[in-house]
């Protein structure tokens, strides 16, 4: 018997120009860059045991109509395109009961000629990566969103000391190192009709500034206080997941060569690293009953 099965169309790359952005400007264009994949649940017990395709809303039509949308409506924050394609679908077709929509969204900044932002070049502002998965189970819909990619680094205020020792362990204690991660954040909306791009932005700097600003004692520590901040910041988010690996940074041994080495040249370990993960909820909620409306990525 055919249990749980999705389809769609995977990482549809959506560029759309908006060429009158500012009215007052001819020529100043804006570019929002997305990677958007559409999937579909339902009914479609038939396409899988006999091939019948009477009801497969197919992949290339899921496609089209990701770009036909960003025409006719634009994108604006990817959250709200998502949940506009998905109301499309669960609306549009009796049997397509819910779905999951994801969308990847690319940053760029413009390129500066003689310190002036030109009006339709750009340049990519790194790796960082806005994410957003969309949900629905019927009407209702559900909104994660997040970040990835995103490398921050501190000279110092972290320590990490008074662990277990055994046969086993070499680690030397540390009162002042180097904490480096890669932050992937996930958020979970609890509420719709948000400004997301101001929660983004908002829920971004906060992420950050708690990196800053903590004396950190372990990373655990750090992705804790970071999901903390943004529960007691934002009450429309109910459930905040990090996945941050530790990117280690050693102090190379220089009394070889006669000289020493007060905490200041140091050698970037791309593997193993640490990778510390964790689930920051707020107390009393009721927990999410669908396992699937809740953050991919880990347990
Ligand atoms: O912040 C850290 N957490 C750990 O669990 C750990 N383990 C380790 O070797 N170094 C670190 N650093």
């Amino acid at each position: 018997m055919l249990g749980a099965n999705q389809y769609g169309k995977a990482e549809c790359r959506l560029v759309r120009v908006t060429r009158d952005a500012d009215p007052a400007r001819p020529g100043y264009h804006e570019i929002t860059d997305l990677n958007v994949t559409s999937q579909l649940r339902g009914d479609f017990v038939t396409c899988h045991t006999e091939g019948d395709n009477s009801q497969v809303v197919a992949t290339d039509t899921q496609k089209n109509t990701v770009y036909a949308f960003a025409q006719e409506f634009g994108v604006g924050a990817p959250e709200d395109f998502l949940l506009r394609l998905g109301r499309h679908f669960v609306g549009g077709f009796e049997w397509v009961s819910g779905g999951r929509f994801e969308a990847e969204q690319y940053a760029w900044k413009r390129i500066g000629v003689d310190g002036v932002p030109h009006d339709h070049a750009f340049v990519r502002a790194g790796t960082e990566t806005r994410t957003t998965v969309v949900q629905f189970d019927g009407e209702e819909a559900f909104v994660v969103s997040g970040l990835k990619d995103c490398v921050v680094l501190k000279s110092t205020g972290s320590e990490f000391h008074g662990f277990p020792r055994d046969r086993y362990t070499t680690l030397v204690e540390t009162d002042d190192r180097i904490l480096a991660t890669s932050v992937t954040a996930w958020w979970r909306y609890t509420e719709l009709g948000l400004d997301y791009d101001a929660l983004f932005t908002g829920i971004r700097e906060l992420l950050l500034s708690t990196f800053a600003g903590l004396h950190s004692l372990a990373l655990q520590q750090t992705i804790f206080a970071m999901g903390k901040a943004v529960l007691e910041a934002y009450p429309m988010v109910g459930e905040v997941k990090l996945s941050c690996p530790n990117k280690h940074h050693f102090l190379v041994d220089l009394s070889p060569f006669g000289q020493e080495n007060p905490n200041e040249v140091f050698y970037a370990a791309d593997r193993p690293y640490g990778l510390i993960q964790a689930t920051i909820e707020r107390e009393g909620a009721p927990a999410e009953p669908r396992a699937w409306a809740t953050i991919p990525g880990f347990a």
